[in-house]
């Protein structure tokens, strides 16, 4: 019998849950496992446990250290967690002298020793860690997070916490409400590249070991481009129609409201990356519904709302009828773990420990890390102000507040936050201690599990009052500790829980508070307090049955998503066919190698932003610095073919650059390169339809304000970009139909563009002008009243064909090239580039999801500027995301960056070696 083949799934982490360490040696590599994320790595270890499932997790190393003068930056830890350790075991922990004052970690290892130490690795080294890790991770007997299919993401430059910058930076602060006083400075341009490498990092990893039909699982805001970087680079081969590219994306913090989101200047790529997901999940409903609303605003999107499998809402974003479904559905905890570890006997001696310390006390404990928005400050105003407004509760209530210390400890702010909860808790315990007691206890550091749990099973109540996070999962554990009844009475303890937590949908029964409100807190904790026994356990039962469990968590995210594509994949009507990105870097390849360029522009929407009057969308000194370099390159030639007429294109681009060639009215007019006249395609066309079209168009402009018609020489436009949208709208779909019927008459095509319906003969189009531009001598002039010559030798014709346009007829544009390169593979089989192509670029401007025949897209032109600025030189690779092969430190393959710093790495071991010998010498 066959073994039935486990689905593949590709987990995508920002980092490995292990710290790694390279000893004195050169291969003496120390690996530890991470505390942080314990939740999803219970995720990763029970689908490593499963049976249906084979897991592969691609992540970074995080940055790898060195022992500094023997001293390991894991024992400094350990020494910190055991001097909390032993607190709670000597029954110091309420000695004055270790509670008047904040207790702070040290970290002899400081990050500017790293800074100076770029870690010039050796291949021999490198192939040493990767075997130790895989060891360390596959090893049965340990306790970490076993992972048998690990596959490290290196990246090794100096300044390794560089690939944290702009998502630490930049995007964390947004997602959490935070705005810091930011510009698009060198120095967050910067992180942005970085944050680029650090996706394309990810994505060359992948396509090594991705498999036809894998899952690919993407995790949180480190990775927000990495879902469209992978449709760029794992593209079907040949069309293949079997090719099932799956990637689901779940975001484990908030998303904010579109007021927050937009001010991230890389919006549009950020969402654009995100797109490439057939599935986006976050922790609750609300997060969902700003994403969505991010969409419409940014994007033009629309979204349709139903039910999944499991009742949960879910939104099919459109943008031009290509979908993506945004869903929610929020994490859980290995609830089986914790009770079977915060119950061991060690930690039974630690509990007993705590209660005896603080035998006449109740115990409220807080645990969080120490950034802008755990809301400790707001937990020690509202302590304060329990202990004000409740005297009798003095000397009788201690509050454990363990707070630890994030990755961005050492900035500004936070040690500006953590000069502030000094401040808070001295005054506190100052007012309101004693000789012998002070009543905040506050640790800033890192605990080890135990003490976490002894503190958890010892408390009376848990304070959670976050102001923001995705889901605080501290508040599950804390439930899910007190569900299990013991010698020290710790079953149902009530909590008191943020309405501004993730975990605040989740939890609706606890105690629900408004932690800027500390004066409600205050009294919330006094009722918590004086809960009875019965009172309690009818709340824990209530809390408990609502915690959901990490196991539960991901067999129906994975169901879900079996459904989402089984559902699209089986359904002929969908196109859910998401437009890959434009692969910039090999388009750049491919410009440099061409001899003979054809560039084929639509104008409005592509090369200038759409703006509300059609007479202001003049181009910008931006395109016209970029228009006069490509034309300087006698390899090059350049045509506009758009809606426009004549005389807009002569006025903004014909008289200042003749050597651009021209197509007005969609493709009723030609004008070749370098040459003045103009031919009119339809001048034998009977044009007694435009009064008919005219007087309709008339109609609808008089029931509908703000709207106006476009007389051009033959097509003619009526615009609503200016009325009521919903009017507008409402309206040009009936102009639309009522054109319909004269359009039959007279052989017209009616076109839906943007914000506009427009009319002109069925016979001229883009796509004709294109296939005559094509099929033509690269370079000679053009017989404007002959049509394509067929017999063309393919030397003779372009070999990069770059054509861009944003709307609906530029479509026939991109349908012609489809059939170009399809006949040039019959015509010229043997006549393919490096790359197995033929040079054409069909590219749409717009969303990811838009439906299109063209082979990719760009953003918006903005981004179609800074590709074209690529190609003359004039933009840096990394402006926005391309897929780039990069090396193991983070440069670009065979760049000079990265050529240098391999040298740099040769002469590094070179000077080592010889240090040692003269040592020995
Ligand atoms: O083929 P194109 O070069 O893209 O031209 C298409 C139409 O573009 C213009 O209208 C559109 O752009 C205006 C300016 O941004 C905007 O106000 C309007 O709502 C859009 O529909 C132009 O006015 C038309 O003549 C072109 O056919
Ligand atoms: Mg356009």
């Amino acid at each position: 019998m066959t073994a039935v083949k486990k689905q593949r799934i590709i987990n995508c982490v920002s980092q490995l849950p292990y710290k790694i360490q390279l000893g004195e040696s050169d291969d003496d590599w120390k690996i530890k496992p991470l505390q942080n994320n314990s939740a999803l790595f219970s995720s990763f270890q029970y689908l490593n446990e499963s049976e249906d499932y084979e897991q592969h997790i691609v992540a970074w190393t995080g940055e790898i250290t060195r022992e500094n003068n023997g001293v390991s930056i894991f024992s400094n830890e350990d020494n910190i967690n055991q001097k909390l350790s032993n607190d709670l075991k000597d029954s110091k922990i309420d000695d004055k002298s270790k509670i008047s004052k904040t207790t702070s970690t040290e970290n002899p290892t400081h990050p500017s020793e790293l800074e100076e130490d770029p870690l010039y690795l050796s291949q021999s080294q490198l192939d040493k860690l990767d075997e130790s890790l895989k060891e360390y991770s596959s090893d049965e007997n340990s306790i970490h997070l076993k992972v048998d299919n690990i596959h490290p993401v290196w990246l090794l430059r100096r300044d390794q916490n560089r690939w944290r910058k702009y998502a630490e930076n930049v995007i964390w602060p947004t997602f959490h409400y935070i705005l810091k006083q930011s510009a698009e400075g060198e120095e967050e341009n910067n992180w942005w590249y970085d944050y680029v490498r650090f996706n394309e990092a990810y994505a060359m990893e992948i396509s090594k070991i991705y498999q036809n039909g894998d899952i690919i699982w993407v995790h949180d805001y480190y990775l927000l481009l990495l879902p469209q970087l992978l449709r760029m680079q794992l593209n079907p081969k040949n069309d293949d129609k079997n090719f099932n590219l799956k990637i689901a994306y779940f975001h484990h913090s908030p998303w904010p409201s579109n007021e927050y989101f937009r001010c991230l200047p890389r919006r549009k790529q950020i969402l654009d990356g995100l797109l490439g997901a057939d599935r986006i999940c976050f922790q609750n409903d609300g997060f969902s519904r700003h994403f969505v609303s991010s969409c419409k605003r940014l994007l033009d999107s629309t979204s349709k709302k139903s039910k999944n499998e499991f009742d949960i809402d879910q939104y099919q974003i459109s943008a031009y009828g290509g979908d993506v479904i945004v869903d929610s559905l929020p994490i859980g905890i290995d609830t089986k773990v914790y009770l079977e570890k915060a119950f061991d006997k060690d930690i039974d001696s630690k509990v007993l420990a705590i209660k005896q310390a603080y035998q006449d006390k109740k115990i409220i404990i807080g645990r969080d890390r120490l950034n802008e928005v755990s809301g400790v400050i707001q937990k020690l105003r509202a302590f304060e102000t329990f202990l004000a407004m409740y005297p009798e509760w003095r000397d009788k209530v201690v509050l454990i507040q363990v707070s630890s210390p994030t990755n961005n400890k050492d900035s500004q702010t936070t040690i500006k936050l953590e000069q502030q909860v000094n401040d808070l808790v001295n005054s506190i315990n100052v007012t309101y201690g004693n000789l012998n007691f002070s009543p905040v206890q506050h640790y800033y550091m890192r605990i080890p599990t135990d003490v976490y749990f002894s503190l958890f099973r010892s408390a009376d109540l848990c304070l959670v009052t976050t102001v923001r996070d995705g889901i605080n999962t501290t508040s599950l554990e804390y439930v899910t500790i007190k569900s299990k009844t013991s010698q020290f009475q710790c079953y149902g303890d009530p909590l008191i829980l943020s309405e501004f937590s993730g975990s605040c949908t989740v939890l609706d029964k606890a105690i629900i508070v408004n932690p800027w409100d500390s004066v409600a807190v205050a009294k919330s904790i006094n009722s918590a307090l004086n809960l009875t026994v019965e009172q309690k356990y009818a709340l824990q039962e209530q809390v408990w049955s609502q915690v959901p469990t990490i196991q539960d968590w991901t067999d129906k995210f994975l169901a879900t998503f079996k459904t989402i594509t089984e559902k699209f994949g089986n359904d002929p009507s969908s196109d859910r066919r998401i437009t890959p990105a434009l692969n910039r870097p090999i388009l750049l390849e491919n410009y440099n190698k061409a001899k003979r360029r054809l560039f084929l522009f639509d104008y409005d929407g592509t090369l200038t932003p759409i703006v509300q009057d059609p007479a202001a969308a003049i181009p910008s000194a931006r395109l016209y610095s970029i228009l006069d370099k490509l034309v300087a390159d006698p390899k090059n030639q350049i045509w506009i073919i758009s809606g426009r007429d004549q005389k807009f294109l002569n006025k903004w681009l014909g008289s200042r650059l003749p050597q651009l060639g021209l197509s007005a009215e969609h493709g009723c007019f030609i004008k070749d390169v370098s040459h003045e006249g103009w031919v009119n395609l339809t001048e034998k066309y009977d044009m007694s339809w435009q009064e008919a079209v005219s007087k309709k168009m008339e109609e609808f402009t008089d029931r509908t304000p703000g709207s106006f018609i476009e007389r051009k020489k033959v097509a003619l436009t009526w615009h609503y970009r200016r009325a009521v949208p919903e009017l507008g709208e409402y309206n040009s779909l009936e102009l639309k139909n009522e054109l319909e019927e004269i359009a039959q008459k007279y052989d017209l095509e009616v076109m839906e563009g943007k914000a506009n319906v427009e009319v002109r003969p069925k016979f001229v189009n883009k796509g004709e002008i294109v296939k005559r531009l094509v099929w033509h001598k690269h370079g000679e002039q053009q017989n404007l009243l002959a049509g394509p010559d067929f017999n063309l030798l393919i030397d003779d014709m372009p070999d990069f064909v770059l054509c861009l346009g944003d709307d609906f007829t530029d479509e026939d544009m991109f349908r012609q090239l489809n059939s170009v390169e399809k006949t040039w593979e019959e015509k010229f089989p043997t006549n393919s580039n490096q790359w197995g192509n033929y040079g054409i670029y069909p590219v749409t401007v717009g969303s990811a999801s838009k439906t299109t025949v063209a082979k990719s897209h760009l953003t918006d032109p903005q981004q179609v500027l800074d590709t074209l600025g690529l190609l003359i030189g004039d933009v840096n690779l990394f402006q926005s995301a391309g897929t780039v092969n990069l090396d193991t430190r983070g440069h670009v393959k065979n760049s000079e960056s990265s050529h240098k710093s391999e040298q740099a790495t040769v002469a590094y071991a070179l000077r080592k070696t010889n240090s040692s010998t003269s040592i020995k010498k």
